[in-house]
């Protein structure tokens, strides 16, 4: 997508042809600033800290994190320490595991001499991968604002709401959740964006207004509380929401919040949709409430907030009073049943093991092989 008028993407091999490039979204959407990453350690803290967040980044970054660890060392041994300590900066999405789960299939048959060049090659390919993905999720989800802008006969404008960031900046190009809505803004459909401010990270207010900003979709930050109300006087069209880990039964986990938007919509009649690439999927779990991991962060983001001055100094101030204890969970989990649809690279579904297995045949358990 655009920065500035600027093609680019969220992660590139800088032109040293090893070191990697990142956006710094801490600093966003204050200040925009790049970052070169030049070890693991690096790589595992970008992911830790959030310079890097939004599940499938998470996994590219991971994947050349672990080109960065084989530079100096490429046994066994290091590419066993570098995906596990990767594996452990954030539990929830599950991109990362996907990603650091194809880097050891492709490197440990190889020799360590041949590895380096391999991983590299695997990385830029899942990096590439990612961004077919998210367009191909771009074209099927088009279709649903499509049939919504002619069932409005083609007046007005379509109303979506989102929730968090699920924009390019979450994944290597497009995003997920919002490769639609970019697609249907260059088609000429008059679209608008409720962005949910999302604390307390405020990835919407942050990242998503911004991004929706670079590439000129009108939008309007709200209030996380405020979706519902919007939803009763018919403000709402649609929700789309990405996901962090989304079970073999269609329940969905995504930043924290999301399941409200969804009981919202449900009691509204609003559909309720969530875009996703195949890799988060995980088709080892089936009840998302009862076993997706739920990421607990450091209650400092929660009795803090940031911002800018009108000097253009950005400050940290306190929010809550001193020694009240704060809960900072991460993320929760939508229920199946209340999904509309999902939206993956080969198409639309129910939330469901039959709806994501008629996309995904070759997932189906093959019954009397014992396997
Ligand atoms: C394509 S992104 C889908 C999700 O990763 C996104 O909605 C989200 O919850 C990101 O959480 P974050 O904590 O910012 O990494």
């Amino acid at each position: 997508m655009k920065v500035h008028g600027k093609p680019m993407r969220s992660i590139w091999v800088e032109p040293d042809g090893w070191s990697v490039g990142i956006i710094d979204q801490t600093r966003l959407p204050h200040a925009f600033v790049t970052l070169r990453l030049t070890t693991l350690d690096e790589a595992a803290h970008a992911i830790r800290s959030m310079q890097v967040r939004g599940a499938p980044l998470i996994g590219a970054v991971a994947a050349y994190g672990v080109c960065l660890a084989l530079r100096g060392d490429a046994s066994d041994v290091a590419l066993e320490r570098a995906c596990t300590h990767l594996q452990a900066t954030r539990p929830t999405a599950v991109n990362l595991r996907w990603a650091l789960d194809e880097m050891r299939q492709a490197l440990r048959p190889l020799s360590p001499s041949e590895r380096l060049t391999a991983a590299y090659l695997r990385a830029a390919a899942l990096s590439d991968e990612d961004v077919a993905i998210n367009r191909a999720i771009g074209e099927h989800g088009l279709g649903l604002i499509e049939s919504v802008w002619a069932r409005k006969g083609r007046q007005g404008r379509v109303n979506v709401l989102t929730h968090c960031n699920a924009g390019w900046l979450a994944t290597v190009d497009w995003g997920t959740a919002l490769a639609p809505l970019y697609l249907a803004h260059d088609k000429g459909i008059p679209l608008h964006v409720w962005v949910d401010e999302t604390r307390p990270r405020n990835q919407g207010a942050g990242l998503t207004a911004w991004e929706l900003g670079q590439h000129g979709v009108p939008h309007t930050v709200i209030a996380d509380n405020v979706g519902g109300h919007l939803m009763q006087h018919g403000e709402v069209d649609l929700c789309i929401v990405g996901t962090d880990r989304t079970t073999a039964r269609g329940d969905v986990a995504n930043k924290i919040g999301t399941y409200l938007k969804a009981l919202a919509a449900k009691d509204n009649g609003v559909p309720f949709y969530v875009a996703l690439p195949s890799p988060t999927i995980d088709w080892t779990l089936e009840d998302g409430v009862r076993d997706i991991p739920i990421e607990q962060r450091d209650g400092r983001e929660l009795t803090d907030i940031s911002g800018r001055l009108p000097s253009g100094e950005v400050v940290t101030v306190r929010v809550t009073p001193e020694g009240s204890p704060v809960a900072n969970y991460g993320f929760d989990v939508t229920p199946a049943r209340l999904v509309t649809a999902l939206v993956t690279e080969r198409g639309v579904c129910e939330a469901s093991t039959e709806g994501l297995l008629s996309l995904f045949p070759e997932r189906r358990p093959v019954r009397g092989t014992g396997t």
